[in-house]
């Protein structure tokens, strides 16, 4: 397994600079090695910091295909919507991703948690091929962000959803962030990705890094661990990196 990679930035504004010079990076070699980008986005702060992508004009957007890493289950125009989230600060500005290549949560199935969830694969298999046919879908990117409890996706601590080995994505009704019922990728999912990359910024999330960062352990966010050719980075902002004692790069340096 390649090594961690924990790359800090100053502040936020240069971290959101230095992870769309990133997600540039990966977009153009995976669309040169097969015609196109698959990208699984999180939500809370994350879409926030995509923002700086829209102003690349040499990303080729038409190519994207984006999915959610975990959704909560409300209609798409809820303010508690991933979808909404990554709508307003990129989607909205960049008309040359085909609609039809964002993958959402079906609105009609937001009453039936394990419903949407089966439909969930069912979109993930029309860019990854059946379900017979491939094991897991293989994303060029997953970005994820990280709970102050260690979780990431809707995947959290101690939580049953961590044994999952087989399904591409589940429900989960008793999720301990509101809101409970959510859809997440499941861990096999995200440890099959080419590319991993956590993003997390803020003095509140110096303790949970330097445990899951300095330390050997089954948090959620400690079983991200890409299988053999996948990298994993983390980028952080000096606030959120301060207690973590692995070697960090500093920011575009690195990039
Ligand atoms: O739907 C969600 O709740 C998110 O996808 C979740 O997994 C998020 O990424 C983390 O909770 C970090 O959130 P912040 O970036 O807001 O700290």
């Amino acid at each position: 397994m390649s090594p961690t990679q924990i790359i800090t930035f100053p502040d936020v504004a240069a971290l959101s600079e230095g992870l769309a010079h990133y997600v540039a990076r990966i977009s153009k070699e995976s669309i040169k090695r097969h015609g196109k980008f698959t990208i699984a986005l999180s939500g809370g702060s994350l879409p926030k910091q995509l923002a700086n992508l829209a102003k690349d004009s040499s990303i080729d957007f038409a190519h994207w295909h984006v999915f959610f890493a975990d959704e909560r289950c409300v209609p798409l125009d809820h303010e508690d919507s991933n979808y909404l989230l990554a709508k307003t600060y990129l989607f909205d500005h960049v008309p040359t991703l085909p609609r039809e290549q964002i993958y959402t949560i079906d609105s009609d199935l937001v009453n039936d948690p394990s419903e949407a969830a089966e439909d969930y694969i069912s979109q993930l298999a029309k860019v990854f091929a059946t379900k017979d046919s491939v094991r897991f879908p293989v994303f060029d990117l997953i970005l994820l962000g990280v709970g102050p409890d260690g979780h990431t996706c809707s995947l959290f601590p101690g939580h049953e959803l961590l044994e999952e080995k087989t399904a591409w994505c589940a429900s989960i009704e008793d999720s301990p962030k509101p809101p409970s019922s959510r859809i997440t990728l499941t861990l096999p999912v995200v440890n099959h990705a080419h590319h991993i990359a956590f993003v997390a910024a803020g003095a509140g999330k110096q303790d949970m890094l330097h445990q899951i960062l300095d330390s050997q352990g089954d948090l959620p966010a400690q079983l991200v661990k890409p299988t053999a050719m996948g990298t994993l980075t983390w980028f952080l902002d000096d606030a959120a990196a301060a207690k973590v004692t692995s070697a960090t790069s500093k920011g575009l340096e690195r990039l």
